[in-house]
């Protein structure tokens, strides 16, 4: 799925108005009525509706699905906030579409708000897409009540003064809304998780928006959602045999860190490499033989970290990274094989950290090694960044000047191509956030690259899978409970 921004959007809608043809008075009937599709999916008619709305296209819509509600037999409050004359022509109409219907009220000032009870819900349809400006004085006046609130809230398209496509303030005034629907594609704002709280849980309805034109229309961002994931699943031939899977090699583990080494290796197993050798230091022995016996070993002569590169001649992808330390020899190592390798590559943890400490060895990755650093970690590799929107171009920035592919980690994991592109993944959750996780995407990233996905279907494959996982593993387990182990028990594709 594309991700397009604000101008994009207004082209998008103004492209379908006159090529389906439709009217922009009918488009947001059907709009509203996808809402109100979603709406009594999730509510039934002994809930009261209080629907806030402005004077735009996004007041246009409230005021559509106030009709469509009450005709479904809901008991609807409208309030219209009268913080301007400038009314759009479909807000108009759909104003006097009301009349007969529904009782409008006015809100002229700030200290004549309507009360709010705990078992009514509230639609915001204050302001959408066409934010241009901070809200300020009486609109801002009605947020500020209307999160004060104690009922469920939902925004219409996207909570008002909340932007599509750049940051706010951390002082603006924006709804908190306990659900966004949105309409047709998933908003950049959605993203980024400052604005967790400006979201809530998001749904996109479909509302029969151009689909060509958002094929044609440029965008480097996009949203892996199911099809998109699935689209990039290899299937395993009838007469495929170890071989044809690729010979993966991960470099992991240190004294007091070897399950960072057992918790990758395993994973690359299970995400279906033909052979899998682990480099370890010696004390990772037998951790390693008997935790994990699918895997053969090669072993390093230090007793506690990594110290001397492995032969790579026999392998088809390399991993390293996870609780490897910053050991200088470990450091030697990171170097050697950066001047050595010929296969796919991906560096994850304290292999990221080596990096940030030796600038000098970024220059030698190879292009297109996969980088998978978590925000901490990408802040000592890039630098700072005053907030998520900046730190994305700062990535953007990075993955094409270096030439790798980044995976930013976190809710809403983004895979950054070496052209720029971002593609934001839609599994995962917030269980997953557990000492170990990272350890088995990069386990999984390693048996991609050795069964020859291409660094960047790799990555947004293996983020995709190894969210899919955490979901699988978290309605098993339950957030709280899962662990790292728990992701791999749950791999599968
Ligand atoms: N035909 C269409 O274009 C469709 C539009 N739809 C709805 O229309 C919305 C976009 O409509 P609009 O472009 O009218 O945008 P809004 O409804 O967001 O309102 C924009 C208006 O508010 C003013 N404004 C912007 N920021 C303000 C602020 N901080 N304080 C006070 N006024 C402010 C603008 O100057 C403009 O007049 C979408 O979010 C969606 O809800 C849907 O009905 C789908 C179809
Ligand atoms: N709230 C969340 N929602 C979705 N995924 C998450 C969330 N928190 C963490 N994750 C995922 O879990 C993994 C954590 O990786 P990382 O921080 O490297 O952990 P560790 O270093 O403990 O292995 C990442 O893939 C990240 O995307
Ligand atoms: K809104």
């Amino acid at each position: 799925m594309k991700i397009l921004n604000a101008g994009q959007i207004r082209a998008l809608d103004a492209y379908t108005i006159k090529n389906e043809p439709i009217s922009s008075a009918d488009l947001m009937e059907r709009a509203s009525q996808a809402f109100v599709n979603w709406f009594i999916n999730c509510f039934d008619v002994s809930k009261s509706v209080s629907i806030f709305c402005g004077k735009g296209n996004n007041g246009g819509d409230g005021l559509a699905i106030a009709r469509l509600l009450h005709a479904k037999g809901f008991q609807v409050r409208v309030f219209v906030i009268e913080y301007t004359d400038k009314e759009s022509d479909d807000f108009k109409q759909n104003l006097e579409r009301l009349a007969g219907n529904l009782q409008v009220q006015s809100i002229y000032e700030s200290h004549a708000m309507p009360e709010l009870h705990s078992d009514q819900i509230i639609i915001d349809a204050l302001l959408g897409s066409g934010l241009s400006r901070p809200v300020a004085g009486l609109l801002g006046d009605v947020i500020e009540h209307v999160n004060g609130a104690t009922g469920i809230i939902i925004s219409i398209d996207i909570a008002s003064g909340l932007y599509v496509d750049k940051p706010n303030e951390k002082s603006d005034t924006i709804v908190k809304p306990d659900h966004t629907v949105t309409f047709q594609l998933p908003k950049l704002a959605f993203m980024m998780p400052q604005n967790a709280e400006f979201t809530g849980d998001w749904h996109v309805v479909d509302i029969g928006l151009d689909k060509r034109f958002i094929e044609e229309t440029l965008s480097p961002y996009y949203y892996t959602d199911k099809p998109a994931g699935e689209a990039l699943t290899k299937k395993r031939g009838k007469f495929s045999h170890k071989g044809t899977f690729g010979h993966a090699l991960i470099l992991a583990g240190r004294y007091g860190k070897m399950g960072a080494a057992v918790l990758s290796s395993r994973a690359c197993l299970r995400s279906g490499a033909g052979l899998l050798t682990v480099h370890v230091p010696e004390c990772g022995y037998e951790i390693l033989q008997i935790s994990l016996p699918e895997a053969m070993l090669s072993i390093d002569p230090n007793q506690r970290n990594i110290t001397e590169l492995p032969e790579l001649s026999s392998y088809s992808a390399i991993g390293i990274g996870p609780g490897i330390g910053q050991e200088p020899l470990t450091v030697r190592v990171l170097d050697e094989l950066l001047e050595q390798i010929s296969t796919p590559l991906i560096v994850d943890a304290d292999g990221l950290n080596i990096l940030s400490k030796h600038p000098d060895l970024i220059d030698k990755l190879p292009e297109k090694t996969i980088l998978s650093p978590h925000p901490k970690e990408f802040q000592r590799l890039a630098g700072d960044s005053a907030n998520e929107f900046e730190r994305l171009e700062l990535a953007r920035n990075f993955a094409k000047k270096h030439n790798v592919v980044i995976i930013l980690k976190g809710a809403y994991t983004a895979v950054i191509l070496t052209n720029g592109d971002v593609h934001f993944n839609s599994t995962g959750n917030a269980g997953m956030a557990t000492g170990g996780s990272g350890d088995v995407l990069t386990g999984i990233l390693t048996a991609l690259l050795a069964q020859k996905y291409t660094p960047e279907d790799a990555a947004i494959f293996g983020v995709y899978q190894h969210g899919l996982a955490g979901d699988r593993a978290a309605e098993r387990k339950t957030k709280t409970a899962m662990i790292a182990s728990d992701i791999i028990e749950n791999l599968g594709w």
